[in-house]
């Protein structure tokens, strides 16, 4: 795991949108398309407002969650959602999403095989940003969720429904395998909770802690 830490959150939104951008322009560079993946929740809100701007050829760059919530899209829990409010505005607006989420569906399990088609040849992530809990999950990998074990495994299908208590709502998550093949891996955190519980993370295996199955790639940003 390779550690940086800022001065204010301020400062790691801005760095680290100009990193992703960065790596983006290179990947498009060199092989004319690039996929971004991205998490929900409340942190990563910052880092999209600074990067919906940046001057990039969106046109070539696919997006897709990291994780979704089974909601529909207008809800405020809904991840889509806040990538529409937060990131596809100005010339980020032009990228395409890849869904996590169909409409209209009524479990995860209805949309599963289409949504996996869909994913397919946006693959590998080229930018890989990762969210954490503090109980050590990232994307919808809970300790103790339903499928954790399938989604963990080597040869697990790239998007799996996830069930936990902590979750609420079921979700759609990217495996371990997808994860794990990004080519750059990026993972935001703040406050001294999370910060304790990556470091305790890096000494525990995925089942417990399963941020730790991109920790040996990660850079990982902290601010207080
Ligand atoms: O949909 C989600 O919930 C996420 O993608 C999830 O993995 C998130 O990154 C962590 O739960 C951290 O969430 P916060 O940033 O809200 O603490």
């Amino acid at each position: 795991m390779h550690w940086h830490d800022y001065p204010d959150r301020e400062m790691m939104h801005l760095r680290l949108a100009d990193k992703i951008a960065g790596q983006l322009a290179d990947y498009l560079r060199r092989d004319g398309r690039a996929t971004l993946s991205v998490p929900g929740g409340t942190t990563p809100g910052p880092v999209f407002d600074i990067l919906s701007g940046v001057d990039l050829d969106w046109a070539k760059v696919s997006v897709v969650l990291n994780d979704e919530r089974w909601v529909p899209e207008d809800s405020p829990r809904s991840n889509t959602r806040l990538l529409r409010d937060r990131l596809f505005r100005g010339p980020a607006a032009a990228a395409r999403l890849i869904p996590l989420y169909q409409p209209g569906a009524a479990t995860p399990e209805d949309a599963l095989a289409a949504l996996e088609e869909g994913l397919a040849p946006h693959l590998p992530v080229s930018v890989l940003l990762l969210g954490m809990g503090a109980d050590m999950h990232t994307a919808s990998l809970f300790p103790g969720a339903d499928r954790l074990g399938e989604a963990l495994a080597a040869n697990a299908p790239p998007i799996l429904p996830m069930r936990a208590d902590a979750a609420g709502e079921p979700r759609v998550t990217l495996t371990a395998p997808v994860l794990k093949a990004a080519i750059n891996i990026h993972v935001l955190i703040t406050g001294a909770d999370k910060r304790a519980a990556i470091e305790k993370a890096a000494s525990l295996s995925p089942d417990l802690a399963p941020i730790r199955v991109v920790l040996d790639q990660a850079d990982v940003h902290w601010a207080e």
